[in-house]
């Protein structure tokens, strides 16, 4: 995860858009010191969990298809989660990797009980079938032949996903340059780590090098609690809910600026108390106060990454 953390600095260092106001970091971590609040992973109740591989496999289809939920108002991550769910509680072969394969789109909509196409449903399906081609050709059909080839490394993961899974390749040129997300590789091994409770398939050795998930929630948290600020054209933007092309310098900025304010959040939080605080816990803190706030507003981009 170094480099997404580099290139996220590096982008932070350039960004017109888009500034890290280090004052409000300065507040943010006076207000609340090392007591990020604990948040339990789910806290909402939506997730498959029997303790076992088919979690892991759960988990790995899931986040496959974590992105992009907007377009549809009434559709959130919520219906994905349950929805998965629900369908492993009912047939425990769903997510076997010969029938990932197979999937269609009407098929995923009755599996989600969502009653009109997805939000680029043609793109959760290939990416599916990509998930279960490899699975199947190169870990036995089996996620946690996955996880167990990683030897308990955080990193490793993200490097064998990325590797395997060309969908989970999150990256985007900025002014030239490759910068680096991998937003869904990594909330994969947060939701190992999450679900698990950092034993067995969650059991990471450097789960510290994880950085935030650059998602279009943590960025509007991050705006409200002072610690963004956008310029007005941005703001106007996402005011009037304009949707941001993929890959723009705007784009870049907000996802990589977010992730170096909370880095810098963690750095100050460690030279005034001495604790080293996780990516994993402020994201997730950050993310579950945003996801409850109706009246945020964030921005809008058609991506498959987040
Ligand atoms: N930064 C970050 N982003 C996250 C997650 C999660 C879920 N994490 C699990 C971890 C513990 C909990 O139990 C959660 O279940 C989803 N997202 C992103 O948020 C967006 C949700 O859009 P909407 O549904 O329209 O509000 C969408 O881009 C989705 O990809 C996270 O943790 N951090």
């Amino acid at each position: 995860m170094e480099e997404v953390r580099a290139t996220a600095a590096w982008v932070a260092g350039q960004s017109s858009h888009v500034i890290v106001d280090s004052e409000g970091i300065e507040k943010v971590v006076e207000t609340i010191g090392d007591k990020i609040p604990q948040i339990e992973w789910d806290f909402e109740g939506i997730h498959y969990f029997d303790g076992g591989p088919l979690t892991v496999q759960y988990l790995l289809v899931l986040d496959a298809l974590n992105f992009c939920f907007w377009p549809d108002e009434d559709l959130s991550y919520d219906h994905l989660a349950s929805g998965l769910k629900a369908a492993l509680k009912n047939d425990k072969s769903v997510f076997d990797a010969d029938r990932l394969q197979k999937f269609t789109g009407p098929e995923l909509r009755e599996l989600l009980k969502w009653p009109r196409p997805l939000p680029l449903e043609g793109e959760r399906i290939r990416l599916l079938h990509e998930v279960g081609f490899e699975l199947e050709r190169s870990f036995g059909g089996k996620a946690c032949n996955l996880v167990d080839s990683c030897g308990k490394s955080a990193a490793k993961l993200v490097a064998t996903i990325t590797s395997h899974f060309p969908g989970f390749r999150d990256h985007a040129i900025y002014k030239g340059r490759q910068v680096f997300f991998y937003k869904r590789a990594q909330i994969f091994a947060a939701d190992l780590y999450g679900a698990f409770k950092g034993q067995t398939y969650g059991e990471f050795h450097d789960i510290s090098s994880v950085t935030i998930f650059a998602d279009y929630i943590v960025p509007a948290m991050l705006r409200q609690l002072g610690v963004l600020k956008y310029s007005s054209k941005l703001a106007s933007i996402i005011g009037y809910n304009g949707v941001i092309a993929s890959g723009s310098e705007e784009e870049v900025e907000l996802r990589a600026c977010s992730i170096y304010a909370v880095e810098k959040m963690k750095d100050l939080i460690r030279v005034k108390t001495g604790k080293q605080v996780l990516s994993v816990e402020l994201d997730l803190w950050l993310w579950a106060f945003g996801v409850q706030s109706p009246s945020l507003q964030h921005h809008r981009t058609l991506s498959i990454y987040y």
